[in-house]
């Protein structure tokens, strides 16, 4: 029998949380060989591994079916998988690590308050500045998706920023922002307000499962997910 994989955060924001779920659930990590041991196993579990890496790496591990199960943000499946709800199972939302995805434009656009303002603002940007609107982000794809898929806007650019995006209008790399926010504080600093109907993904911390053939009838499978919902 295959061993069957979980991965979950080695570091950064989800790590605390996704320890406490898994201990709550009974499932006890234990590292393989030394302390500082990328991988783990579950005491009293045959044939289930863990594979600690960041959060970003999980997301692109269940992309590509190298793991079964992932503990990641459902921001980074979503945006790096298309059709993430054919290809991963979200077992579970696991309470920590929550953060919008949101579409962010100066405070003082007063004129644009929801997406169909900024689609209107888009339409003439060019007429009146001579290039499309820029927007700056990480989110490439949730971007594309919810300017062009969901409200018809065809007429941007988007410009890859890696960090510090909010700063990306001051500093005239950009018009307006896509990115994640959790307290609001960021936007706020940079003077930048988020469209009443702007908000593209409500994320959080989940157990994400890579829908591989043999699943069904793996007791395994069934069990850990099990274990971490009847701990929330
Ligand atoms: N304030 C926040 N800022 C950014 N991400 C947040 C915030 N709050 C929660 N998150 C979530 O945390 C996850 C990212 O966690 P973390 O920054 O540890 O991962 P990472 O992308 O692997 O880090 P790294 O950039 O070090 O590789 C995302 O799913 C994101 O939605
Ligand atoms: O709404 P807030 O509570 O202000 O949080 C949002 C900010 O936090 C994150 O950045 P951070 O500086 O933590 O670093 P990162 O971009 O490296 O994740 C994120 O990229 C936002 O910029």
């Amino acid at each position: 029998m295959n061993a069957i994989t979980i991965a979950l955060p080695s570091k950064g924001r989800i790590k605390d949380g996704t320890v406490e779920v898994f201990g709550r659930a009974g499932l006890a990590i234990s590292a393989v060989g030394n302390d500082r041991s990328y991988r783990g196993r579950i005491e009293g579990m045959e044939g289930v591994e863990i594979a600690y890496l960041s959060a970003s790496e999980i997301a692109r591990e269940l992309a590509n079916g190298a793991v079964d199960f992932g503990v990641t943000g459902e921001d980074l499946v979503r945006e790096g998988m298309s059709g993430a709800d054919a290809r991963v199972e979200f077992c579970a939302r696991l309470g920590f690590g929550q953060a919008d995805v949101v579409v962010a434009v100066p405070e003082i656009w007063l004129d644009v308050e929801t997406m169909a303002d900024l689609g209107d603002v888009a339409a003439d940007f060019r007429a009146r500045h001579g290039r499309r609107l820029a927007i700056a982000t990480k989110y490439w794809r949730l971007t594309q998706q919810f300017f062009s898929g969901s409200h018809g806007i065809q007429l941007y650019r988007i410009v890859e920023s890696l960090g510090a995006t909010e700063g990306a209008p001051a500093a005239g790399q950009a018009d307006i922002i896509v990115d994640i926010t959790s307290t609001g504080s960021t936007l706020r600093a940079n003077h930048l307000k988020i469209l009443s109907d702007g908000v593209i993904l409500k994320s959080e911390a989940c157990l994400v499962r890579a829908r591989k053939p043999g699943h069904e009838e793996d007791p395994r499978v069934a069990r850990i997910a099990e274990a971490v919902r009847a701990a929330l």
